[in-house]
């Protein structure tokens, strides 16, 4: 009997759990430039304050509030730019400030210069006095540590780092950032009809679709993806290159696409099979072939070679997997909306089609067959019909994954 979807996804979870031990263990150290997408090994101290200094929100004059009651005439002091140490404010007076500038000693407020008058800056030099109205402490001040305090907590380890937390850290002035080294992941097609993109095709040969989709889904996953083709006509032959690459570079987890089902030539198939990697169905389309287990030191898991199947299988299975264990990537968002349209499912499988969701309902693009590259390229959701299911009338809510 076929395993159901959850089966292998506990599966293929437990897999990758193993597979990403040194990936939760270790620590490297990264330039902030590209630490983008990475998850942070350990938490993060502030080792300065946010504002590090009192400091101006405003274009405006610095002023003692208590010197503006009831709104005063004080003469203009010694203006202060941004980016200089500023002046002690002399008692009686109000310096022109601009935004991000220090806070004189002495200061607790700024008037914006909209308030002034007259509401353009005067300087120090001619000696004018300036028209502020009554100001209360603490007006248009940025506080020292008023966005973090020295020494507390900053980011704290599991943090995916985007936009956002980047620029946390280079505002505290931190250079690198220490994370977990990235998942190794040897990506292997075989068949010996597949040809990489840009080759020469011979009479019944085709190019490699699935290198392709599933280097850019394991990179965007945040996974370090070394690729190869594998030619084998045999199992032991396959065996043979692939312990090869092994040698050649260390890998986590070796994913592999095509060779699993019930043809004559299935390498991948004979040859891991009798080491007990497991390749049973599971109820689901595209994608029910499939292989998982262990090689080495490293996990094994092998998606069908239909490009369709392959790009189901890692939106099913690893990437959920991934996200689970190591933090990366973020959950895709589900939806439940109306079918446009309605649709027949085997009610054995859990039927994953291809779908256009437009904001309001979502339409099927394409067939279920699994080789409809186009209509995959078309598509921006994952559209579940699960087991249990035979038919969907259209208007009925569907679960669908945004792409
Ligand atoms: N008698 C049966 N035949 C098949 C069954 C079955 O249950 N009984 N299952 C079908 C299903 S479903 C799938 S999916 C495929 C899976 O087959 P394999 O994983 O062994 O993959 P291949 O036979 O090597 O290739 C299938 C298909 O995909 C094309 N392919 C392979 N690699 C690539 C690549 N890198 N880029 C683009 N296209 C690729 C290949 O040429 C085949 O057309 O088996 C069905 N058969
Ligand atoms: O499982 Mo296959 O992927 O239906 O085409």
């Amino acid at each position: 009997m076929a395993k159901s979807v959850a089966e292998h996804r506990a599966d293929v979870e437990e897999l990758i759990r193993y597979a990403a031990r040194a990936s939760l263990a270790g620590t490297e150290s990264v330039a902030l430039e590209a630490a983008y997408g990475r998850v942070l090994a350990a938490d993060v101290a502030a080792p300065m304050s946010l504002p590090p200094f009192a400091n101006s929100q405003m274009d405006g004059y610095a002023v003692r509030s208590a010197e503006t009651s009831g709104g005063a005439d004080l003469a203009v002091a010694a203006t202060i730019p941004a980016g200089y140490a500023a002046p002690a404010l002399p008692p009686g007076s109000a310096a022109p400030i601009m935004t991000g500038a220090m806070l004189p000693e002495g200061a607790d407020a700024v008037v914006p210069i909209e308030e002034a008058v007259p509401d353009t800056f005067l300087t120090e030099r001619d000696g004018h006095t300036v028209r502020l109205p009554e100001s209360p402490a603490g007006r248009f001040i940025r506080a020292v540590g008023s966005d973090i305090a020295a020494g507390s907590l900053a980011l704290t380890a599991g943090t995916v780092l985007k936009a956002p937390q980047l620029g946390l850290l280079a505002a505290l002035g931190l250079a690198t950032a220490d994370v977990r080294p990235r998942l190794r992941v040897l990506l292997l097609s075989t068949g010996d009809e597949v040809v990489a993109a840009g080759g020469r095709l011979d009479a019944g040969q085709i190019y490699d679709a699935n290198n392709t989709m599933l280097a850019a889904s394991l990179r965007e996953a945040g996974c370090e993806v070394v690729e190869s083709r594998i030619l084998a006509d045999a199992a032991p032959e396959f065996r043979g290159l692939l312990d090869a690459e092994l040698r050649r570079q260390r890998a986590d987890l070796v994913l592999t696409s095509g060779g699993i089902s019930k043809g004559a030539f299935e390498v991948v198939r004979l040859a891991l099979e009798p080491e007990g990697v497991a390749f049973a169905p599971v109820a689901m389309q595209p994608g029910g072939p499939q292989g998982a287990g262990r090689i080495g030191g490293a996990v094994f898991l092998g998606f069908p070679g239909n490009p369709v199947s392959c790009l189901v299988s890692f939106e099913m299975f690893l990437r959920p997997a991934l996200t689970s264990v190591l933090g990366t990537p973020a959950p895709r968002t589900v939806l439940r909306v109306p079918l446009a349209e309605a649709a027949d499912s085997p009610a054995a499988k859990h039927q994953v089609r291809r779908g256009h969701y437009d904001g309001g309902r979502v339409r099927l693009v394409g067939g279920a067959e699994s080789h409809l590259v186009h209509a995959m390229a078309q598509s921006n959701a994952l559209v579940h019909l699960p087991a249990g299911v035979e038919h969907t009338e259209a208007g009925q809510d569907v679960e669908i994954w945004l792409l």
